[in-house]
């Protein structure tokens, strides 16, 4: 990007965006010096399990949604078309599968990580295996989450690229290690109002600059960029309703219904009620947010179409196109710019504060406190807190790593998901729904799964063969040349190994979860399958005998787990058992003296 080209802030901008760090640190201040200070860690990890669907559900769609949508999906948008639009179809089933059989299960077992539930099912092996798995996936989701708003403003405004990455990193370890879980919700509710603003803001100005609505709408028919519904089969093919709806179901079942970001979000409700409803008042928001960086990428195409964009960003990718953009209309309009700088970086922060706060979750809870049993309380908030700062430094670390990586944003992001979100969504799955599984069957799934979700991903890389048909940028597309260009770009009968690395990485999540659960389900048959009943009481969802309603009873009994979730824990009981939570395996085996089970 030439210094000519480059937009830059007025002082007004800085101070907007100043008043966005403030104010998330002053948050995170208020929890560290108000309520129990964040002296346990009930408080510092769970909230005290005191928080209302509200804030819940704002935090949970923020937790998912980072700059990396906020400039991925226009980006995507202006290059590929509407297509990507249609994964607003996987949001019905991937919300309501985690509020109807998920949430009811974990949030009975009155755990603090969901990891804890692997014990519970399977053995400690195999909730370290998935604890580890998730630290993985998390580590590297933070680092494309801190890298994205710093590269997309120094390719097109030249801000300073480390010297912002090292103010988020540290801005956002300050407040979560200051203020634990209450803080990094309240932050994120606070955060997701930035975030929608700045998007509104940039969409108004955008279309009165463009000429209107009808004439950003004819631009774009005319760019031929509002895609149909495509129901090609083909697995490979990049984004097809199929590729989206279905593929990107699983991969929100591996963030809503699995992932611990999320599932210590629902287990901090006050009571399961709330935590359902928070899941189901994640709908709307989640499709605004989708509505809103699809018409964003719209809107910039009207505006952009006829230009090509080579000579002026230079060797920077498309993402950093969108916020040249957002200069570009906010231009003169002073503070506009701060505040879109500062929606960028809300929504940057709010996923990265709930990833190391789940991160130092899950250390605690997982890793450190079933070794350390007599550890005190202040020492293991303490610990806690060391923790989230020690994440934070690592997430720095990543950022670099996010540096070489070169994709789209999105697409790394939607990878990173598939390839280690869906094993751990099997190795649920194969737990909840599948009661013959054992724990050499649990650790035999996720390796498979973990293997051949790499074996694809890193294959699709190295081929370089994920690479999608781009539309030409000209506003006005007559569909036989686009066609030419698409039909022209088949080469000779390719291999079935090209065809496996050409596979859609919507499918990667979907791929990778049915592999652990048929590798762990015949590795628990050939070692011996646990029987009906063996299973610790409420690990099993009864997903059989709910399909199998038709069979009458004995014949159900036969086939498999017909045992029914736990009762629901009423608010009171809870604070009967005494806010102290036993160890989820003691209290089960008290429910079992209460004849609860
Ligand atoms: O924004 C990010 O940081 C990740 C990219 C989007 C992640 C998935 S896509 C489906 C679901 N909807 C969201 O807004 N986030 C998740
Ligand atoms: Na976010």
């Amino acid at each position: 990007m030439d210094p000519s080209d480059q937009k830059h802030f007025s002082a007004f901008d800085y101070v907007v965006f100043a008043l966005l760090l403030a104010a998330s640190v002053g948050i995170g201040l208020y929890y560290a010096l108000s309520g129990g200070r964040q002296r346990t860690t009930q408080e510092f990890l769970m909230a005290d399990r005191s928080m209302r669907c509200l804030p819940v559900s704002l935090s949970l769609i923020a937790s998912f949604q980072s700059a990396v949508a906020i400039i991925g999906v226009p980006a995507e948008i202006y290059t590929h078309g509407t297509q990507y639009w249609f994964i607003g179809c996987a949001y019905i089933l991937g919300l309501l599968i985690p509020a109807r059989v998920f949430i009811p299960l974990l949030y009975r077992l009155n755990l603090s990580s969901a990891y804890q539930y692997l014990e519970l099912r399977f053995s400690k092996v195999v909730r370290i295996c998935g604890t580890l798995t998730f630290i993985f996936q998390m580590v590297i989701y933070m680092g494309v989450c801190v890298y994205t708003p710093a590269f997309a403003l120094n390719a097109a405004t030249g801000f300073q690229l480390w010297g912002t990455v090292m103010i988020t990193g540290l801005v956002c370890t300050l407040y979560t290690t200051l203020g634990g879980l209450k803080a990094v919700i309240w932050t994120d509710v606070f955060q997701t109002f930035v975030m929608f603003a700045g998007q509104i803001a940039v969409i108004i100005v955008g279309v009165e600059r463009t000429g209107g609505m009808s004439e950003v709408w004819r631009k774009v028919n005319d760019g031929n960029r509002l895609a149909g519904l495509d129901l090609n089969l083909d697995p490979t093919e990049r984004h097809t309703f199929w590729t989206l709806g279905v593929g990107g179901v699983f991969l929100m079942l591996s963030l809503y219904g699995v992932n611990q970001a999320q599932v210590q979000r629902y287990l901090s409700a006050r009571t399961e009620r709330e935590a359902v409803r928070s899941c189901y008042m994640v709908f709307p928001s989640l499709q605004l947010a989708l509505g809103l960086s699809c018409i964003m990428g719209l809107v910039m195409f009207a505006r952009y179409c006829g230009e090509d964009f080579s000579e002026k960003l230079g060797s920077s990718s498309r993402d950093a196109m969108v916020i040249y953009f957002v200069m570009d209309m906010l231009q003169g309009l002073p503070g506009l710019p701060g505040l879109f700088v500062a929606c960028l970086f809300s929504a940057a922060l709010s996923t990265i504060s709930s990833a190391f706060n789940s991160l130092a979750t899950v250390t605690m809870e997982d890793l450190i406190k079933p070794y350390f049993p007599s550890m005190s309380e202040e020492r293991a908030t303490l610990v806690s807190k060391a923790l989230a700062t020690s994440y934070g430094l690592l997430c720095l670390a990543m950022a670099y790593l996010t540096h070489l990586m070169g994709d789209s944003v999105l697409l790394v992001a939607l990878k990173i998901f598939g390839m280690v979100g869906g094993p751990i969504l099997g190795l649920f799955c194969l737990g909840m729904f599948f009661p013959w599984a054992n724990s050499i069957g649990a650790v035999a799934g996720l390796g498979a799964g973990l293997v051949g979700a790499l074996w694809v991903g890193i294959g699709s890389i190295v081929n370089r063969s994920s690479g999608a048909k781009r539309l030409p940028p000209s506003c006005h597309i007559n569909t036989t040349a686009a066609f030419q260009t698409a039909i022209g770009n088949v080469t000779s009968r390719p291999t079935w190994l090209h065809r496996f690395y050409s596979l859609s990485y919507m499918w990667y999540a979907g791929f990778s979860c049915l592999i652990v659960i048929l590798v762990g389900l015949i590795v628990s048959f050939l070692t011996g399958p646990m029987k009906e009943g063996e299973a610790t009481p409420g690990t099993v969802y009864p997903l059989l005998g709910k399909l199998l309603f038709f069979l009458p009873e004995h014949m159900k009994k036969k086939v498999c787990c017909v045992t029914p979730l736990r009762p629901a824990v009423s608010k009171d009981e809870t604070l009967h058992v005494g806010r102290v939570p036993v160890l989820p395996e003691i209290e089960i085996h008290l429910n079992v003296l209460r004849g609860q089970i």
